[in-house]
């Protein structure tokens, strides 16, 4: 049995209850590692980043970026959107719109177990398509914002600030002209709409632990999520919610390190393990993800590095590789020198 009905607007989530394998499995979300306290983030301010950023990166590989310069009206709209398009059209209807997902795409070589699957819908936008972005259902009439304008018009916000925190990243870490230029393809890589639907029982992911594969990610999480939302980061052996910012709906983004961050710098900077719990309270998140990547001809290296040069391209083929033959990625350790 599945939690939906064609008439609802939730995808088709298997519950834990139902599985057929339970015998001698614990729950493994339940049995994971212990839970610390709350993490405190650093700030860092973008129009003067200075060694905060640097600090930064090196210590928890995540914090919130204030003085962006997106406007709340943008993000306030585009959550309006996705809320609305999500939280009532029915499932049979999303599934057939452009660039809708849900779940965790499953590898036809391997069973997805119920527990496994993440409790997560959303759109997925290449962000070098070109414009207009086909995303989502077209708009009832002209004059309501379609989902693919408001996309563009943040992602165009979203490569503003991804270069400029980059340039600073490059200064901090003396990397060259052109690694500064082609280690962030920020008007490449893509964006995500996420809602994470409320989820009935206990033991779910919204997304399960990992790292991104990006050289730097930057997270917007709606309002009504408060300060973690769901959100952990594995720190000092232990998942922690993030604190609550000290002044409430403060607008920061978040922003988190990837792989290549890592990579680029000779594993000075961290690329920090998250997750996201599965909305369980009253309260569904829904946040808006950018993820950049260096370009795909850029060769990834550093002096010092425990990793022999190598491509983006090469990078998600090794990682769709191991999805395929272990079910996880394992990502920058499959690239140590020998
Ligand atoms: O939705 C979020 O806040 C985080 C999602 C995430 O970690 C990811 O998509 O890689
Ligand atoms: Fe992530």
């Amino acid at each position: 049995m599945a939690v939906e009905s064609s008439e609802t607007p939730c995808p088709p989530f298997p519950l834990i209850g139902d599985e057929d394998d339970v015998g001698g499995h614990e729950n493994q979300a339940a049995a994971e590692v212990p839970q610390g306290e709350a993490l405190e983030l650093p700030t860092v301010d973008l129009e003067a980043p200075g060694p905060a950023l640097d600090a930064a990166c090196r210590g928890l590989g995540i914090f919130r970026l204030a003085n962006h310069g997106v406007p709340a009206d943008l993000t306030a709209r585009l959550f309006a959107l996705a809320r609305d398009l999500l939280g009532r059209t029915p499932f049979p209807e999303k599934k057939a719109q452009p660039g809708y997902f849900w779940g965790t795409p499953e590898e036809p070589s391997r069973r997805v177990r119920p527990r496994d699957v993440n409790w997560i819908e959303g759109y997925h936008v290449h962000l070098a398509q070109p414009r207009p972005i086909a995303v989502g259902p077209p708009p009832p009439s002209d004059d309501d914002p379609a989902l693919g304008d408001l996309v563009a018009e943040y992602a165009d916000h979203m490569a503003r600030v991804a270069r400029r925190l980059f340039d600073a990243i490059a200064e901090a870490l003396c990397l060259d002209a052109d690694r500064t230029a082609s280690y962030i393809n920020e008007h490449g890589g893509y964006l995500r709409v996420h809602r994470y639907p409320r989820c009935p029982e206990p033991g779910h992911h919204g997304i399960q632990a990992h790292t991104d594969s990006t050289t730097l990610s930057i997270i917007n999480q709606d309002a009504a999520s408060g300060g973690s939302g769901g959100l952990q980061v594995h720190h000092d052996g232990a998942w922690r919610d993030l604190a609550a910012p000290g002044v409430p709906d403060d607008g920061a983004l978040l922003v988190n390190l990837g792989d290549m961050a890592k990579a680029i710098s000779a594993d000075a900077y961290r690329s920090v393990p998250h997750r996201v719990v599965a909305s369980m309270g009253d309260d569904e998140r829904l946040s808006l993800c950018y993820f950049a990547f260096p370009r795909d001809d850029a060769v990834v290296s550093c002096d010092g590095s425990r990793y022999r040069p190598f491509t983006v391209p090469e990078f998600r083929a090794q990682v769709q590789a191991d999805l395929k033959a272990i079910g996880s990625k394992v990502g920058l350790e499959r690239f140590l020198r020998h």
